[in-house]
């Protein structure tokens, strides 16, 4: 639970807004080179990955309301997250055939299950010692499953095959677990977090991109909200609009059979009025409050926003939003007109040991989920590539390689509005299906050309850092960068656009001078990638 006694800090105020770069961009749009190796048109494909261990518990364990489980299977998904271990199908496809043939053996190793998902609800109270407890008796039925096999039917060619299965997936387990344990790393996300935060515990999460953090404080906040009319018990906080955005439209897909728990968006740039009236009747006042902090933070001074009864508070992309002091100060006054008495939740891909402290004066007690080794923030769908190259060459490249790979939907950045503009114009005129997205285009059109984006009616997003947090567009499979990022957490949450939930991407970053290269380093020593020249090139 909460604690206010967060630290005020008004020094220093910065503008988060983009800052115009004058630079301008080069129209070096002539010949093309040497045709370059497209990726794997077998990989690009878009198709959803999977982050699921084997007998990984399900949404069902969780004991949600049949209402978001309902919800839950509309939304396709299968299984909570886990972060580390991939599907592995044949295993299930011989378990359900072993189950029709032997159901007495397999009913006895079934109570060894209902252990083990007894267990997975026991990290609720005793934390991680009980979580391995759990992947132990996950490994005890394995070889019990084994051992019964091999006893009864041992003669048969197949429970011989399956009795090797289970015991090289037995250890399998164990080794990675011991490993997991041993690192103290655990990074079961869904899967640890969904059952803490239903229960009402601060979460202070960090997770790799597109792993679903999203779906941890929805689905929390919708278990637990009993909607009375006129009050708002859930705020959520995030940087950016076109993330606000999408998050009540995540939202909307989850409260699909709760209708009576209401969600609306409240973020700058539109006028304010619209929102006053929201709130002046009790029909209208949404439970749940999804919005960027001026925003939010206006209708609260100006008392629409009635945050006495306030029951959650979600921070997305938390890093972010509290190391950039002018957001800092708008979140913390926010949280101080919020009750004591609250559930805190943070999430974000990056969270250094610096902001880690400052998120955990926002909780009390929180479930604290780190990934401290890097490495594994490197999404493993993921093929990084630079190319070096001139200032002048990268218009006539970026054509090259528009041209070249096969995409679904690509994800270019820049460093400024300006070179946003003036790039998306280029390639417009080159006939590329795109479009551009900056903080200094009006809000409608920044919505709108998010929706365009989402709903494929465009291909090429050209965009600032605006969209390079948060943003989930299934069919984006590249990201290039044109412009490098200003460091290594800003290029992870750029590249981690393409990629997402298990999906294959291709990261492009293009290197035009020493300063560019030394960032690059900087993301390979971090993130222990190993980030190789573009094929196709030499
Ligand atoms: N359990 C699941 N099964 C299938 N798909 C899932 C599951 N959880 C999340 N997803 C999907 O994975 C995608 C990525 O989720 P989300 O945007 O929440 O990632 P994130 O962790 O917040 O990433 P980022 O750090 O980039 O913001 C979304 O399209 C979401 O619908």
């Amino acid at each position: 639970m909460s604690d206010h006694n967060t630290h005020d800090n008004h020094d220093e105020l910065i503008d988060y807004e983009e800052e115009e770069d004058t630079t301008q961009l080069e129209n070096d749009n002539k010949a093309s080179i040497a045709p370059v190796e497209t990726t794997n048109g077998e990989d690009q494909k878009d198709k959803k990955g999977s982050y699921v261990g084997i007998h990984s518990t399900g949404f069902m364990d969780f004991l949600l309301k049949p209402e978001l489980l309902r919800a839950i299977v509309d939304c396709g998904f299968e299984h909570p997250s886990e972060g580390v271990y991939e599907r592995h199908d044949d295993y299930k496809t011989s378990t359900q055939r072993v189950r029709q043939r032997h159901r007495a053996p397999v009913c006895l190793s079934s109570c060894v299950s209902l252990v083990h998902s007894f267990c997975s609800f026991l990290p609720i109270m005793l934390r991680r010692p009980a979580v391995f407890f759990g992947h132990l008796c996950q490994l005890v039925n394995y070889a019990f499953r084994g051992s019964i096999l091999y006893i009864y039917f041992f003669k048969t060619s197949s429970s011989s095959s399956l009795l090797m299965e289970h015991l090289v997936w037995g250890s399998h387990v164990l080794l990675l677990q011991a490993w997991k344990y041993q690192k103290g790393t655990f990074v079961e996300m869904q899967q640890e977090c969904i059952p803490q935060s239903i229960l009402g515990m601060d979460v202070l999460c960090q997770a790799k991109s597109g792993m679903g953090k999203t779906a941890v404080f929805v689905l929390a906040t919708l278990q637990q909200v009993e909607p009375t009319p006129g009050e708002v018990s859930v705020i959520v906080l995030c940087h950016t609009r076109e993330l606000a955005f999408q998050i009540r439209s995540e939202y909307t897909r989850f409260s699909r059979y709760t209708p009576d728990i209401k969600t609306d968006v409240f973020y700058g740039g539109v006028p304010i009025r619209q929102d006053y009236e929201k709130f002046r009747n009790k029909e209208t006042t949404p439970h749940i409050v999804v919005g960027t902090p001026g925003r939010v933070l206006a209708l609260v001074k100006e008392g629409h926003l009635k945050a006495g009864s306030v029951k959650h508070f979600v921070l997305d992309e938390c890093d972010k939003m509290l190391d950039q002091l002018d957001m800092r100060r708008d979140v913390q006054e926010i949280f101080r007109k919020t009750p004591h008495s609250k559930q805190v939740m943070m999430f974000s891909a990056t969270l250094s040991r610096d902001i880690r402290p400052i998120c955990k004066k926002f909780m009390q007690n929180p479930l604290e989920i780190y990934v401290d080794d890097e490495a594994r923030l490197t999404l493993h769908g993921l093929t990084q590539h630079f190319i070096n190259l001139q200032e002048t060459a990268k218009n006539r490249k970026l054509n090259d390689l528009l041209d070249t790979l096969e995409f679904n939907q690509v994800c270019i950045f820049v460093k400024s509005v300006q070179r946003a503009t003036e790039l998306n114009k280029l390639l417009v005129e080159c006939n590329f299906p795109s479009i551009c997205i900056h903080g200094k285009m009006p809000q409608e059109d920044r919505i709108a050309r998010y929706k365009e984006f989402k709903e494929f009616s465009a291909r090429i997003m050209v965009a600032t850092d605006v969209f390079g947090r948060g943003i989930d567009i299934e069919r984006v499979n590249i990201v290039i960068n044109y412009d490098m990022p200003d460091g290594p957490d800003t290029y992870l949450h750029r590249v981690g656009r393409a990629g997402r939930f298990g999906t294959k991407g291709l990261a492009v970053t293009f290197v035009a001078n020493q300063e560019d290269a030394d960032i690059l380093q900087k993301v390979q020593e971090r993130f222990e990638v190993n980030i190789t020249e573009y094929p196709g090139l030499k």
